[in-house]
């Protein structure tokens, strides 16, 4: 059939994102996901994931993530700083001003003492220096938000919000056995809460937004930009199972 034959395709009624961090199709974030989906179908399979969910996966790796997790939250809060520089209005200026205390104030704070329950020692995680897909990740992320838009800190910084949202509450939901764990299960529940979902929400609403009547050579960019940091999501998991720190 060539081009003219086909019959006019009605653009995808639009339904507006749901609670569970579905997008609503027709949305430009409906065409992140579809872009992604065999990375964080990888994500979700990945043996740290799988291990992490059935409780065997070692400490040791567990640490190794949660130290290079610390060193990637660092960098990761000054995206929302470049979050609220880059927004026009204020309630958006306002909202990344906000997470950004509460990530550096609170969050941060709980990350050490979770980090105690591992014998990992605050000082151990100040001085984690990063490993090398760390440090290609949050650069990548900062250097994307620091010359674009603030579509381009919104596309690079989503996929940590969202993937993280999905692989809590699917966990959750289709592996409840992940809340078992001694351990494990806080952080299960922490990235199945209603507030880590509500975040991500947020963000993937914000996404669709900026998004709105862009030329597709923008929006191409920014998918790009969502593209490469899922593939880095993919890639800080199976950095922390291998324990990949520098070699030389
Ligand atoms: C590699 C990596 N990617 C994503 C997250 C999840 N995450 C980190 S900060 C933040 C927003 C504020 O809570 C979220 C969702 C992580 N921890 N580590």
């Amino acid at each position: 059939m060539t081009k003219i034959d086909q019959p006019n395709q009605a653009p995808a009624a639009w339904t507006p994102a749901d609670n569970k961090g579905n997008p609503g199709q027709g949305k430009f974030t409906a065409r992140l996901h579809q872009s992604v989906q065999a990375v964080w179908a990888g994500c979700h399979e990945h043996p740290f994931l799988t291990e992490l969910r059935s409780g065997s996966l070692s400490l040791d790796r567990f640490a190794f993530y949660m130290k290079q997790d610390y060193v990637f939250l660092k960098d990761y809060v000054k995206m929302f700083a470049l979050g609220s520089l880059k927004a026009w209005d204020l309630e958006t200026m306002g909202k990344f001003a906000d997470l950004l205390q509460q990530t550096l104030n609170v969050e941060m704070e709980l990350h050490r003492q979770y980090a105690e329950k591992f014998g990992i020692t605050r000082d151990e995680l100040e001085s984690t220096e990063p490993a090398p897909v760390t440090l290609a990740y949050t650069k990548y992320m900062l250097d994307a938000g620091a010359q674009g838009t603030l579509g381009d800190v919104v596309a690079s910084l989503l996929p940590c919000m969202w993937s993280y949202s999905e692989i809590g509450s699917e966990a959750v939901r289709l592996h409840p056995e992940c809340l078992k764990h001694e351990l494990y299960r806080e952080w299960f529940m922490m990235y199945n809460s209603d507030e880590f979902r509500s975040l991500a929400d947020w963000c993937v609403q914000l996404m669709d937004q900026l998004a709105e009547g862009l030329p597709e050579r923008e929006l191409a960019r920014l998918e790009e930009r969502f593209v490469t940091t899922s593939r880095f999501e993919y890639m800080f998991w199976d950095m922390a199972y291998r324990k990949a720190a520098w070699d030389i």
